[in-house]
């Protein structure tokens, strides 16, 4: 039996000298953890004394504090009639006034006419920590903007008098039929976007047909998620084309990353993503900001991250706010994991992550179904290049590749038609991100459902004048790439002569 402790004698250890918080109706003392926190210091202080439970739950299960805070950071349960001697969490620092619109109102779901109206609207309402999180890119951008710019480069050929009357946009992956052939990215910690976290945005996708990958730093459990998935089904009598894809990090321990995959498998998922780019996690300089802003408000400096992302003897997944995640990914993976991960797992794998013609090349000889062309958004290696250029890569140094893999892209996806020109250069279906996250923060449900529809209106039309009713008649030539293929990577010739 733990001992019973008052509010009161809870609330006077807010400090980082002595850190107590209460967390499912029970007091922890969490001095020790503050620097072992991947969310960061400041956060846990500034709830210091508090019940932080409900703020707690948006980020990670209860299961966490087993799993991490070690058993003598037990102090007791809290009294019950003692609550409201509590502390109250000091406020979330406000968005700089330069960061923010004038008005929190958000607009009416209808005037998100384009993926990107989102934006405006998520960064309206959420806190502006979330909203950096979302929005956070590696170093000073430049991979972001190069994932947007190049989309707008190619431009397409059409074909004229084509009787283009009625357009079918429905595309398999992996055999299992989509309305369409983009689907949701994977991204962590939706609970930071919307209280209903990931189910809320699988509702969404099954209501219109799209499916969904569903990452491994989610908020909700797998099963949660999974579950949140069959009640939609049952709500639309099984009705709906999605499925559920898993993206994988691996955990560092290889009894963790068996044990993740065989829930994984019994849930359901239908395949695995397995992220590759992120052995350590880029520099999230917006989030870096915050993080310094946040530590000095608390009376901490921020301690540099710098031995952590390195990767060192502990090793890491990203984290919201930047910060590497204990034990989710390991920088030591090679090639040679797949073989073990082919034992535990049947479905079909897609490396997600593949940024060069080499690695597609490989990716195929090593036996994977799937590669995705990714950048991870622009969120990891500084000036990485966008998909389109690895894309071309592929098709010019390994195309064989395109016969055998399923090939996916993402990054910058933001109108129907650039889906139509990944199709159109060999993709099987692209995945969007952001403007998803964004839709699920401002209108939750109903924005991810609009999302859909004002990419799926946008590629409707895009086809019609483009002259193609199904997609299977995407060809290359009807896209103008010569711009980008100008820019692509090219071996140095090899009888250049050294001056020297
Ligand atoms: C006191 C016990 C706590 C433990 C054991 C703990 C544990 C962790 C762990 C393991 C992570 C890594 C990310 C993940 O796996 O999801 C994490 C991230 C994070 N935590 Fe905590 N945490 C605690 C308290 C809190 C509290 C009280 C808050 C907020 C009020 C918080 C907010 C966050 C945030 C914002 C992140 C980054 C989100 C992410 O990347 O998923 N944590 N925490
Ligand atoms: C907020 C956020 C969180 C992300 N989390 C993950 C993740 O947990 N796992 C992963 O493999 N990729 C993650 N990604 C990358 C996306 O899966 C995807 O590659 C990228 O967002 C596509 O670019 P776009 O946002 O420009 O559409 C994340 C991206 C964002 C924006």
């Amino acid at each position: 039996m733990s001992k019973t402790v008052d509010g009161a004698e809870v609330a006077k250890h807010s400090t980082k000298k002595s850190c107590w918080i209460v967390l499912d109706s029970k007091a922890y003392d969490v001095t020790s953890f503050l620097s072992d926190h991947p969310g960061g210091a400041p956060i846990i202080l500034r709830n210091a004394g508090t019940d932080a439970t409900e703020e707690f739950k948006k980020y990670h299960p209860l299961s966490y504090l087993n799993d991490y805070l070690p058993a003598d950071a037990l102090v007791g349960s809290v009294d019950p009639n003692t609550f409201g001697q509590l502390r109250q969490p000091k406020e979330e620092k406000a968005a700089p006034a330069s960061e923010t619109d004038d008005s929190k109102e958000v607009p009416h779901v209808s005037l998100c006419v384009a993926a990107t109206d989102f934006e405006k609207a998520a960064k309206a309402v959420l806190p502006h920590k979330s909203y950096i999180y979302a929005s956070g890119s590696a170093n000073n951008g430049l991979a972001l903007k190069g994932n947007i710019d190049d989309w707008g480069r190619i431009s397409f050929r059409p074909r004229v008098m084509r009787n283009v009357g009625d357009v079918d946009t429905q595309r398999k992956i992996f055999g299992h039929s989509s309305m369409y052939p983009f689907y949701i990215s994977p991204m962590g910690t939706m609970g930071a976007i919307h209280p209903e976290a990931e189910p809320e945005m699988v509702r969404g996708a099954v209501r219109k047909g799209a499916h969904v990958v569903v990452s491994t730093a989610s908020s909700k459990t797998s099963e949660q998620i999974m579950q949140s998935w069959i009640d939609e089904q049952a709500r639309l009598n099984n009705g709906s084309p999605t499925v559920l894809f898993y993206q994988y990090y691996m955990p560092v321990d290889r009894k963790k990353a068996i044990a993740l995959m065989r829930i994984v498998k019994k849930c359901g998922y239908k395949g695995l993503w397995i992220t590759v780019d992120t052995p350590v996690l880029g520099k999230r300089t917006a989030d870096r900001y915050l993080q310094a802003e946040e530590a000095l408000a608390v009376g901490i400096e921020e301690e540099s991250t710098a031995e952590w992302e390195a990767g060192g003897d502990n090793d890491f997944a990203p984290a919201m706010g930047g910060r590497p995640v204990q034990g989710q990914l390991s920088p030591h993976t090679t090639w040679e994991d797949l073989e073990w991960i082919r034992k535990e797992w049947e479905g079909p794998i897609v490396l997600k992550g593949v940024q060069c013609a080499e690695d597609a090349k490989l990716a195929m000889e090593y036996g994977c179904e799937g590669i995705l062309l990714s950048n991870h958004g622009g969120r990891q290696l500084h000036t990485a290049p966008s998909a389109l250029m690895t894309l071309l890569e592929i098709r010019t140094y390994c195309p064989e590749v395109l016969g055998k893999l399923e090939i996916f892209l993402d990054g910058g996806l933001r109108d129907g038609n650039d889906v139509l020109k990944a199709l159109c250069l060999g993709a099987t279906a692209v995945g969007v991100g952001r403007p998803f996250l964004y839709a699920l923060g401002a209108y939750g449900t109903k924005g991810v459902e609009r999302c859909v529809d004002v990419l799926a209106e946008e590629l409707q039309t895009g086809m019609r004048l483009l002259g193609i009713t199904s997609l299977d008649q995407c060809r290359p030539e009807m896209v103008n790439a010569s711009r980008l293929l100008n820019e692509m990577w090219r071996p140095e010739p090899l009888n250049v002569k050294s001056r020297l």
